[in-house]
């Protein structure tokens, strides 16, 4: 039998961590495809490494693919499912339409393992070897990574609108977003350094630069010369798809240069900046750590990883391993 004897390994779906990401028992293992498909990882790494060879910004979609996969009814593929009779994609969320990418590379991944071990490795699974292999091949850190994870079988589009963070949040609100889904401030901080890599669009940056505050203020926190330079790449009207790195520095590798722009008042996004300005718990502290230390920061970001990938997985015999990531069975 193909599934091998890992399916309904036992603890899985009872091992109780309340749903939530930070720390506790998620019944995922690493080891869990070592018999059922021991070449999944090395699969998902040959075609990650073509597509993000062909494109570096391929490895911060993927990355971010699995962030807004977990927030919304947990890790479990909710976000690749297209709209049918029956699903309301959350690809046509707030957050997510006009903006998600790399579905493609999702789809030639699910290929090839269908193709080596049928029925056997989940889309959640996928999603999350994607963003670790992606933050691996732009320079960031590895880490053993839980599997184990099962799709769901509904997706939710209110809950893609409501549970990711939107750009101008303030550091409550995100530490409040954060919380929701069992993850602290220290995992906000190390995951917003997600950041480092890829590009945002003017839409989601640009009420710094002509609004801030109701009076048609730029943000004070802006550094100058990085204000002027936004300004001539998102106008007031129009360019809404004009696009920028979120670390301009070093916007295809995975590094600690993302805190250190904090530091110069060079970050892209309202949610990146407040992480220093904020003024609410030790989030300013953790930006001057990571900045300081890389490896410090590469050490969170695995940790804090490995938390978000926890959020409620379906585990056991809950849901299904999707033949077809875009569809249920
Ligand atoms: C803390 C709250 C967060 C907010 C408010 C936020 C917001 C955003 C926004 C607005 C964009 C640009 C989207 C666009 O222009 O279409 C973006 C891009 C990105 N985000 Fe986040 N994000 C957050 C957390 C995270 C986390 C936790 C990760 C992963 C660990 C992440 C990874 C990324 C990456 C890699 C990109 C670039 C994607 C690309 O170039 O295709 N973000 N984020
Ligand atoms: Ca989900
Ligand atoms: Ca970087």
């Amino acid at each position: 039998h193909p599934v091998g004897f890992n399916f309904g390994w036992g603890w899985g779906s009872h091992g109780g961590n309340g749903g939530h990401g930070g720390g506790g028992y998620s019944g995922l293992f690493p080891e869990f495809y070592q018999f059922s498909c021991p070449q999944a990882n090395d699969i998902v790494m040959s075609v990650l490494h073509k597509a993000i060879a062909n494109n570096p910004r391929m490895a911060a979609s993927l990355l971010r693919l699995h962030f807004h996969d977990c927030f919304v009814q947990g890790c479990d593929a909710s976000v690749l499912l297209d709209d049918s009779a029956t699903i309301s994609s959350e690809k046509n969320s707030v957050p997510n339409k006009n903006s998600l990418r790399g579905f493609e590379v999702i789809d030639e991944i699910k290929a090839k393992l269908e193709e080596a071990c049928p029925r056997t490795v989940s889309c959640a699974d996928i999603l999350a070897l994607a963003a670790r292999g992606s933050t691996v091949l732009s320079g960031g850190p590895d880490w053993a990574l839980p599997l184990g994870r099962r799709d769901s079988t509904t997706a939710s589009l209110s809950g893609s609108n409501t549970n990711i963070p939107a750009p101008n949040s303030t550091l409550p609100t995100l530490l409040n977003s954060f919380r929701r889904q069992g993850l602290d401030e220290v995992d906000l901080v190390a995951l917003s350094g997600g950041h480092t890599i890829g590009i945002a669009r003017c839409a989601t940056f640009k009420q710094r630069l002509y609004n801030q505050n109701g009076h048609n203020q730029p943000d004070a926190t802006l550094d100058r010369s990085y204000y002027f330079g936004l300004k001539s790449v998102c106008p007031r009207t129009g360019g809404d798809n004009n696009i920028s790195p979120l670390d301009f520095a070093s916007p295809a590798r995975f590094d600690n240069t993302y805190f250190k722009l904090l530091l110069l008042g060079k970050g892209l996004l309202t949610s990146d900046q407040v992480l220093l300005t904020g003024n609410v718990g030790t989030t300013m502290e953790l930006v001057k750590s990571f900045s300081d230390d890389e490896n410090l920061f590469f050490q969170h970001f695995a940790k804090s990883m490995v938390n978000m990938g926890n959020i409620s997985p379906l585990t056991g015999f809950k849901g299904q391993v999707r033949k077809n990531c875009r569809r249920v069975n």
